[in-house]
């Protein structure tokens, strides 16, 4: 179980800018993410999503602004700190070392009892199987990573997340790799996570629809700003899409009144991005 911290904010960027070799890349960022919510972190190609995500959690460090970790300073913490508080799947990680499935996910534990594999628990092998198990990759448990599916490793990926119970999950485009079916499949496994544990979560995407009936909130970034935050049906707007993406879209509201849009080749061409 994810230990409990209160109810206060989980996480809180004031102001947070970054650049890239001088060149800006994040703009007076802000954002606060509560216990048990899922905030997407949506915005064109190029806008600074996974920039912002990896300044985040300590990955990149912010020029300027600060960024609190249940009101710790992230400063202040160790890696080893950081990683019981934040976990994080990478959009396409390039980690496909000689290590099978099961090997890879106790990875994940490494935060929480700093020491190499002969040290590990009968409590972390019990969790690891649990979540190759609610994750439906316990078939693959004695596989090489090297021998899996781009699918297949990115739920390997966010087993390894799981397992070390942080209180706050990043997700960067984590089910971009996957089919509908498995994408729905994870959204759940997330979803009843942040119901049951309480569990925060900061998920950069893509599909509009997927975000408006999947997340508490949304926050869309342009240009390394975030141009608008706030429920699905606030921010999915014709408008704000036709601002951010140059692009002229109708947006529907199914029965629960949540947003969708129903992309066309020829509505997408009616106005070129900037
Ligand atoms: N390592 C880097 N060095 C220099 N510039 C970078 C680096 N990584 C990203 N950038 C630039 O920073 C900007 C934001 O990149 P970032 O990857 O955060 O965008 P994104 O919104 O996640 O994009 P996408 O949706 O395409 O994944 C882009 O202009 C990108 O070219």
């Amino acid at each position: 179980m994810i230990s409990g911290e209160g109810s206060a904010i989980r996480l809180r960027a004031r102001d947070v800018s970054f650049d890239y070799h001088l060149r800006p890349c994040l703009k007076k960022i802000g954002l606060d993410l509560l216990p048990g919510e899922i905030l997407g972190v949506l915005g064109p190609n190029g806008s600074g999503k996974s920039t912002l995500l990896k300044t985040m959690f300590g990955h990149l460090k912010a020029r300027e602004g600060e960024i609190e970790l249940a009101g710790l300073s992230l400063e202040s913490l160790t890696p080893r700190e950081r990683a019981r508080k934040v976990a994080f799947v990478p959009q396409n990680s390039g980690l496909r070392a000689p290590l099978t499935v099961f090997q890879a996910v106790l990875m994940g534990r490494y935060s929480r009892k700093g020491l190499r594999f002969g040290g590990y628990s009968g409590s972390d092998f019990r969790l690891t199987r649990e979540v190759l198990r609610d994750l439906s990759l316990s078939e693959f448990i004695h596989r090489p990573v090297t021998e899996l599916s781009g699918g297949e490793f990115q739920k390997v990926l966010l087993a390894r997340a799981f397992v070390q119970e942080a209180p706050v999950l990043f997700l960067d485009e984590a089910t971009s790799n996957l089919d509908i079916h498995h994408t729905l499949e994870i959204m759940e496994i997330v979803k009843n996570k942040v119901a049951r544990e309480g569990l925060s979560v900061v998920s950069v995407m893509h599909d509009l629809n997927l975000a408006a009936s999947w997340c508490d909130r949304i926050a869309i970034m342009k240009a390394g700003e975030v141009f608008v935050c706030g429920e699905p049906g606030q921010v999915i707007t014709r408008e704000i899409i036709r601002e951010v993406y140059g692009v002229s879209l109708v947006v529907h509201h199914d029965q629960e009144g949540i947003p969708y849009v129903l992309p066309r080749v020829s509505a997408a061409r009616e106005v070129s991005c900037a």
